[in-house]
């Protein structure tokens, strides 16, 4: 029987540093952002919606979403936002719950779902365990205006667009405290695996 742990932080808080660590370990992770990219390619149901929603002009030349474009839009605006998250959130779900089924068929130990909105969207249900990658606020703004070279106010909005970390804090099964070094947070991810009766090198 698979372990099936939900992986969640807030943006830029170090899941997929994590998720990383966790590849390393040849434990499958699947990834909702990256679900989420491949839903709103050309073509997919969910992009025809966006256009019919956002219009032509959060496209790009290729044809593709601007990313920035929409972003701008939907980190400002919550009602766009909840309209964007309609469109995608059943899209990404239903290609999530296929890679679990196929990964639960080879008899994984362990599968990890990296999802970014797992309290938010209420997705608890999909999996055993919740594991929070927790950082304080104001890393976690430098980190995320240094990652995405986004001002100060672009990081905020994007920050205020989730629910607090520190309010995730009591919701997680365990929690990875992230603010120290990448070997600090290592040593805590192996901890609460071999908790979990993971062990791994
Ligand atoms: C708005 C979009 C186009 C911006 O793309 P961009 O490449 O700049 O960011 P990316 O997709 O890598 O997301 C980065 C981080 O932003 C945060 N984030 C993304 N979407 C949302 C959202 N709807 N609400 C709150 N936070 C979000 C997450 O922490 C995510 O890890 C994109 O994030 C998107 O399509 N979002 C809607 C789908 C979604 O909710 N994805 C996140 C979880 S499944
Ligand atoms: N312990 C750490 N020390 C220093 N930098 C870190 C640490 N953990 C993560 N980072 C850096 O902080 C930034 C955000 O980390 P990461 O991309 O893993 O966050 P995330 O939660 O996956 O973000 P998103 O919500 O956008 O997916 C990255 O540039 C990463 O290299």
């Amino acid at each position: 029987m698979s372990l099936v742990v939900g992986l969640t932080g807030g943006i830029a808080s170090g899941k997929s540093t994590v998720s990383n660590m966790l590849k390393e370990m040849n434990i499958t992770v699947i990834d909702a952002d990256v679900e989420s990219r491949l839903a709103v390619q050309k073509g997919e149901p969910a992009y025809r919606k966006i256009i019919a929603e956002f219009g032509r002009e959060i496209l790009l030349e290729n044809g593709e979403i601007d990313r920035a474009a929409l972003g701008s839009i939907i980190f400002h605006q919550e009602e766009k936002r909840l309209l964007l998250n309609q469109i995608v959130h059943p899209e990404v779900r239903r290609r999530m719950n296929e890679k679990v089924k196929q990964a639960k068929l080879h008899h994984e130990e362990i599968i990890v779902l990296d999802i970014p909105l797992l309290f938010e969207s209420n997705l608890t249900y999909m999996a055993d365990k919740t594991l929070l990658v927790y950082v304080d606020e104001e890393i976690q703004l430098k980190r995320l205006m240094e990652r995405n070279h986004l001002s100060a106010a672009e990081a905020e909005a994007r920050i205020q667009s989730q629910m607090p970390l520190s309010a995730k804090l009591t919701l997680a099964d365990a929690v990875i405290n992230n603010n120290g070094t990448l070997r600090e947070t290592k040593r805590q991810l192996m901890k609460i695996l071999a908790d979990w009766g993971i062990h791994k090198e």
